[in-house]
């Protein structure tokens, strides 16, 4: 069984060909990363995959399920979350409420249920928080359990971000550019959870990352793209000194 594939996928934006063809596996339990100067089509793949976008062409297999035209609240609840570049988190709520906002997925009760507050409604609140404490427990964000958004550093909401989408209890996380806007010690901490990610809660991990150095210390393989098409894919270290890659970047 293929864990997760795509499958000469592209996306045109009029004459723009975002993502041109692309092809490429991922395997249950790797940290697979994509590369590429800017405009390369990074996002617009992790768009495709979290079904934003819908593909112009190819499809996208996940455990052997075509998930090509499946809508987007029901990827989440097949196994896929992700982070956003821009974080996208609700500032004026606590960490403890987004990452409530991040098990709505996993929601099985009914409004009229809810209204009533049945005791089934009291027992999947209680599993909710059990979830989320423990996210914030692995994460080490309890200090910060009961504070708003809007009032926490910058680094620590990455890392809440992160957080939402692991309280989804996901097969795979997307994390869109987990390092930009860390200083150097945020981003060694940050290389520290996407490892522990990967090795304590078994979730893939597929990124995007413009950080070489936290590219080579945490991925499994790389894949380059540029202009929308696969430039090369491998080991970190095969990837960076593959002369197309290099000649990509010298150029961007
Ligand atoms: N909604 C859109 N409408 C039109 N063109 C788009 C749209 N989204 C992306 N593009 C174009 O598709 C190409 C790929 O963009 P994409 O954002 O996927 O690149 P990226 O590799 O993620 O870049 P960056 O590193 O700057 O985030 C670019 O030429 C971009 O201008």
């Amino acid at each position: 069984m293929s864990f997760f594939k795509v499958e000469g996928v592209s996306l045109h934006f009029g004459g723009v060909r975002a993502v041109d063809n692309v092809s490429f596996n991922v395997d249950k339990g790797e940290i697979f990363t994509i590369i590429g100067p800017n405009g390369a089509g990074k996002t617009s793949i992790f768009n495709l995959i979290s079904r934003i976008y819908r593909p112009t062409g190819g499809r996208l297999m996940f455990e052997d399920q075509d998930i090509t035209n499946v809508a987007p609240h029901k990827i989440a609840k097949m196994g896929i979350a992700r982070t956003f570049q821009n974080i996208e988190l609700f500032e004026n709520a606590s960490l403890l409420s987004n990452l409530l906002i991040g098990r709505h997925c996993h929601s099985t009760t009914q409004a009229w249920q809810e209204a009533l507050f049945l005791p089934s409604v009291k027992a999947a609140e209680r599993a909710h928080r059990e979830k989320c404490e423990e996210v914030i427990e692995f994460l080490d964000l309890a200090v910060y359990r009961d504070t708003y958004i809007a009032s926490l550093p910058y680094g620590i909401r990455k890392v809440t971000e992160i957080a939402r989408a692991l309280c989804s209890e996901p097969k795979i996380i997307l994390l869109d550019e987990p390092s930009s806007g860390l200083n150097v010690e945020e981003t060694d901490d940050m290389a520290f959870w996407i490892r522990d990610i990967r090795s304590q809660l078994g979730i893939t991990v597929i990124m995007v990352e413009h950080d070489m150095a936290l590219v080579s210390r945490v991925s499994d393989r790389v894949l380059a793209l540029n202009y929308g098409k696969v430039l090369a894919m491998g080991t970190p270290a095969e990837v960076q000194q593959h002369p197309d890659v290099v000649a990509a970047y010298i150029g961007a």
